[in-house]
């Protein structure tokens, strides 16, 4: 009975300590924005209790539940579009305070002059994905050092000589598209792509396919992804993990369960990348990696042989070093796959919406390449230059990019530093996290005549004319600054290359009506402006239900 109640004192007591522990926290929140309102700071109506919760609802009803979350945000700055572009949000305890940028100027001020450093807050998220600290949320020294030994791997020369690799793997998943267009059936397009950018960046940057076609292509397919595969399915397991609504309930997200499969999945993800770092520094010691050409290693056989330039070679690698690299290839797949892919399936759409803009695209494809589809593989192989002589594909991938960018930029306010708007206005940084929404800037409509149209040809033009993109730093899908995507000229390559072997030889359609008269979503709303193949969140934004389609191959192709 003693027993008894000393266990409901001491839970009476935890319950009160946690309680005391959360009013203080929400006090500490709301009062840093109490003063920013004090301060004129534009905000939208703010509750002193709920801080910026109350404003949530209504817009949330008129949007797919799943909606990328910076769709939401697109709502509430919608009333500041005339402002400078900037206003604060108060979410908490479901985010940290944040300035939410919406305009390029603004957005320069934050990537590139002020050049802030990522914020504490996204650590939590990505090192349960990346297992370590990945370069994406590293600071000063730390990052500096590992830019500079993985931004020689990502250089131009270096990923065009990578030409082979990419062809061959594109090769396959049009193998992959041919059975889908043959059975004839509603397929997901994003999770096919997904598969196939994970083999991709897989094999540029770790290499441990060691590329070879079979002629069974069911065999040869997702060597990286196949459900086998521990690798691809324990990163895509644990993405799925993190991006599940139940990620937001503390009881399902620490469930010893849930905890379980995070160290199981990590545990499988770090054992068959450090096999392969031997693998690579055993190539490295027999001087095997010096004697293959530059088209045939891999990001990660530069890095090991940058690492090795000042140390003594030892039997194996150093444990920090495999720590480490982990970390990053980890990061690769993780932040390369999903955003490269999203990137394809909404170039194919738009195509498939705009058969001008196919037609034409095709047309360029058929000058470089010649009439015979089946030839530009080998084109590309022999001469991988050929893939810079492709203006309006660029155009399309740049446009995609401006429509549906998968990412955004995302900083951490400094105490002291402000950012000063075009007349003079100084807005306090300290404590929020600065949300760069690319979505919003891409579509401003002080930049973008057209806003919401697919113009490829804007991209064609010159500064004279009117669809000119009106300021420098409008479309900044890959980030601008120091911290800017790394990965940025393998994402053109990839989507161009894809574009080429795809493009004539198929027509793709969406298959949103039939998918959504068999998947009902009673009273749900499932479009943001009228688009069905809105952005969902998983991981970067991809297109809503996997963008069910119907592919068919071209007569004659
Ligand atoms: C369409 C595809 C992609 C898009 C739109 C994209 C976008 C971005 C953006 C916006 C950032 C900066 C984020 C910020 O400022 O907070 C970034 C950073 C980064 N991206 Fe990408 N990315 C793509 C593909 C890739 C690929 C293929 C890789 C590598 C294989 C990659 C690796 C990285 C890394 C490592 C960083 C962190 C860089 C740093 O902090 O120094 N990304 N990406």
């Amino acid at each position: 009975m003693v027993l008894v109640k000393l266990l409901g004192q001491l839970a009476g007591s935890i319950c009160v300590g946690l309680l005391s522990y959360f009013l203080w926290r929400l006090y500490n929140a709301r009062l840093v924005f109490w003063r920013l309102k004090k301060l004129g700071m534009p905000m939208p109506p703010w509750n002193p209790v709920l801080g910026h919760l109350l404003v949530l609802p209504a817009i949330i009803k008129h949007l797919p539940k799943d909606v990328q979350q910076s769709w939401i945000f697109r709502c509430t700055a919608r009333d500041f579009e005339a402002s400078d572009g900037l206003h604060y949000i108060d979410l908490w305890p479901f985010a940290m305070p944040m300035i939410l940028v919406t305009d390029p100027l603004i957005a320069n001020e934050v990537c590139v002059e002020h050049d802030f450093g990522k914020p504490e807050m996204l650590k939590p998220f990505f090192s349960t994905i990346v297992g370590g600290d990945g370069m994406f949320t590293m600071n000063g020294a730390e990052w500096k050092k590992s830019h500079a030994l993985f931004a020689p791997g990502f250089a131009e020369r270096v990923i065009l000589e990578r030409m082979g690799q990419v062809v061959g793997e594109c090769e396959v998943y049009v193998e992959r598209l041919r059975n889908e267009a043959n059975k004839g059936e509603i397929f997901s397009l994003d999770e096919l792509t997904c598969d196939y950018m994970m083999d991709v960046i897989g094999t540029i940057t770790l290499k441990y396919v060691e590329f070879a076609l079979t002629q069974d292509m069911n065999v040869r397919f997702h060597s990286l992804t196949s459900r086998s595969d521990p690798l691809a399915s324990a990163m895509r397991d644990q993405i799925n993990i993190h991006v599940r609504d139940e990620h937001m309930n503390p009881i399902k997200r620490y469930s010893p369960f849930q905890l379980y499969k995070e160290h199981r999945n990590s545990h499988i993800m770090d054992s068959y990348i450090t096999s392969e770092l031997h693998k690579r520094y055993t190539d490295y010691l027999s001087s095997a990696t010096n004697s293959k050409s530059l088209a045939d290693k891999s990001i990660i056989d530069l890095v090991i042989a940058d690492h090795m330039r000042d140390r003594p070679a030892s039997a194996t690698l150093d444990t920090d070093f495999i720590k480490w690299a982990c970390a990053q290839i980890r990061l690769f797949l993780f932040v390369g796959h999903d955003s490269t892919a999203s990137t394809i399936v909404y170039s194919l759409y738009l195509l498939s919406k705009n058969p001008s803009a196919l037609a034409r695209l095709r047309d360029e494809h058929t000058k470089v390449f010649g009439p015979d589809v089946s030839t530009a593989p080998s084109a590309l192989r022999a001469n991988p230059r050929l893939i810079n002589q492709l203006p309006f594909t660029t155009a399309v991938i740049k446009e995609t990019l401006r429509l549906f960018p998968p990412a955004g930029g995302f900083r951490g306010g400094e105490p002291g530093t402000y950012i000063t708007d075009s007349h003079g206005k100084r807005y306090p940084t300290e404590g929020t996290g600065l949300n760069v929404l690319h979505n919003c800037i891409h579509r401003n409509p002080r930049y973008w005549p057209q806003p919401d149209a697919f113009v490829p040809e804007r991209w064609l033009v010159g500064p004279e004319h009117e669809l000119y993109p009106r300021t420098k730093g409008a479309w900044r899908p890959f980030e601008y600054g120091t911290r800017n995507c790394p990965g940025q000229t393998l994402v053109m390559l990839d989507a161009k290359v894809t574009l080429v072997l795809v493009a004539r030889e198929f027509d793709v359609r969406d298959a949103y009506g039939e998918w959504d008269a068999e998947n009902r979503r009673e009273g749900g709303v499932k479009d943001v402006d009228g688009e069905r193949a809105y952005q969902v969140g998983k991981g970067s934004a991809h297109p809503s239900d996997g963008f069910p389609c119907r592919i068919e191959q071209r007569v004659g192709s």
